[in-house]
């Protein structure tokens, strides 16, 4: 958004004219969803999200409203935008320390949006405090101050908002947890900049939706023949834990694989014989079965982690693996946790490994990079794709998926619900459909991810992963109605 807001600048477009069209999107925003407040209170900062705030509360007292403006600090220390907006607007303010909130009050947030560089003073946490407890309605400008627009982290503390009005699109922190949910109802608001120019610096961050992956699905064609659509191979582990990967083999029949062979010890096929019908079953024991079957290049891709144990033999099946797509989950992420750099190194040349792992799993593979808090969660993803050069599921409410040359999306449509025991298990067995039918790995892991997602909706609150396998929908082909800016 800096480089948007230079652009725009060098174009002609005036930046206080950002600044009004902003401050009365807020306005309007809140006379829309609060006609009854008793007053609007305008907390300003002295950055440009205060004089958001202020231009905000000229346009409330100008429809008549009731408006009180508190400034956090010398408003000789305004500059720009801000100091100009200061100028033009002539409501009474008072310092910010002396405000007494007040049941009937909503909450003009303008404290910090972009800007925030440091934790918020123990003052000011203590104020979102007690209006959080006394459940005043909060319309965030930007971001609810507190919340980093980078990370979603909250530094010291951060209000929670009802409604947040940004501009333009939205921020790595409007989609990351927490900042996601403090945001309340997101407004994205068009304050006259170009498209051309926002699109211009399109970062390679987006959000997951079909845009992204549309043109990889339009390849598939569902009406191919079962060779056609893919081979599909899950490891299964012993008969006691197979269900994991029965889960897996059976999500990725679901979307879409032509055909899916579970391979396991012999020991455990009775009990997955039992249990699968469409599903084929191989038995292998040994590395040397193992070679066998993977001499046969017909196999297009492999899922090997759930339920699998043993991780002696998931470093030595991995490593017969390694020059085929391979989706690492689970026990097989864990197996690699001495030894990270020998699955790295296995795996260089095109990029042909997706790595699910949740934040515990991920630990265990980049201990580094899970401990260093300066990192946000897209950070951690897009260093861990490079390291690994494998595309990255980095799972959570809201997963991260990149790849090793710096795409990376977030994912926002999964319901909270979906972190449910066996919800992993399918997410594996999805992407590695995806892969099998030829799809490229990151958007083979970023429309599985949504589809999960998707799936999760579908089966609704209190679902089981036995439900979800049941909710899964063929893919969207035209991105057009899904497509967010
Ligand atoms: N195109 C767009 O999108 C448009 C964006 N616009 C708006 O501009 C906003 C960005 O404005 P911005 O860059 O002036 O930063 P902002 O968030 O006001 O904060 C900076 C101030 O906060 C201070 N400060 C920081 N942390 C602090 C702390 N913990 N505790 C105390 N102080 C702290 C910092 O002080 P300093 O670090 O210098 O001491 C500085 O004074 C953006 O969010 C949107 O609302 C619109 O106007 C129109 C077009
Ligand atoms: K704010």
């Amino acid at each position: 958004m800096v480089k948007v807001d230079r652009d725009a600048a060098v174009s002609g477009i005036s930046s206080f004219g950002l600044m009004r069209a902003a401050g009365h999107a807020v306005a309007a925003s809140a006379l829309r969803h609060y006609p009854e407040a008793t007053r609007f209170v305008c907390l300003c900062g002295l950055g440009n999200n205060g004089g958001d705030a202020l231009i905000a509360a000229a346009a409330l007292a100008g429809s008549g409203a009731r408006v009180a403006v508190y400034l956090m600090g010398d408003p000789a220390r305004f500059t720009g935008d801000a100091a100009r907006a200061f100028a033009a607007v002539s409501i009474p303010h008072q310092p910010l320390d002396t405000y007494v909130p007040t049941i009937g009050d909503v909450v003009i947030d303008g404290l910090f949006g972009a800007g925030l560089s440091r934790a918020v003073s123990s003052d000011v946490a203590a104020l979102m405090r007690t209006v959080t407890d006394l459940t005043l309605p909060v319309i965030a400008i930007d971001l609810p101050s507190g919340v980093d627009g980078r990370s979603g982290q909250v530094l010291g503390e951060s209000f929670q908002a009802a409604q947040t009005v940004t501009f333009m699109t939205r921020k790595p922190g409007h989609l990351l947890l927490p900042g996601r949910t403090l945001c309340g109802v997101l407004q994205v608001i068009n304050i006259g900049i170009p498209a051309r120019i926002v699109t211009s610096h399109r970062a390679s961050l987006v959000e997951n939706t079909a845009a992204l992956w549309h043109k990889a699905v339009q390849v598939l064609d569902p009406a191919a023949h079962k060779y056609r659509r893919g081979h599909l191979i899950v490891f299964s582990g012993a008969a006691p834990s197979s269900g994991a990967a029965r889960m897996s083999a059976t999500a990725g029949l679901s979307a879409g694989a032509g055909l899916v062979t579970m391979v396991a010890p012999t020991e455990a096929l009775p009990t997955l014989a039992a249990h699968l019908t469409a599903i084929m079953l191989r038995p292998v024991d040994t590395d040397e079965m193992l070679s066998d079957l993977v001499k046969d290049t017909r196999l297009n891709a492999f899922v090997l982690g759930p339920g699998f144990g043993a991780p002696d033999r998931a470093r030595r099946y991995v490593a017969a693996l390694s020059d085929r797509s391979l989706v690492l989950d689970a026990d097989g992420i864990t197996a690699f946790r001495d030894d990270p750099q020998f699955l790295f190194a296995a795996f260089r040349g095109p990029v042909r490994l997706v790595l699910t792992p949740h934040d515990g799993e991920f630990s265990r593979l980049f201990p580094d990079l899970a401990a260093d808090t300066a990192l946000s969660k897209i950070d951690r993803a897009t260093i861990a794709a490079e390291r690994s050069n494998a595309v990255i599921i980095l799972k959570g409410s809201d997963t991260v998926i990149s790849e090793p040359n710096g795409r990376v999306a977030i994912n926002a449509n999964a319901p909270p619900w979906l972190a449910t025991a066996g919800s992993g298990d399918v997410l594996a067995g999805i992407v590695g459909a995806h892969l099998a039918q030829g799809m490229p790995p990151f958007e083979a892991a970023t429309s599985a991810v949504w589809r999960h997602g998707v799936a999760g909706n579908k089966a609704g609150e209190g679902m089981t992963a036995e439900n979800l396998l049941r909710a899964i929908r063929p893919l969207p082909r035209m991105p057009s109605s899904l497509a967010r800016p």
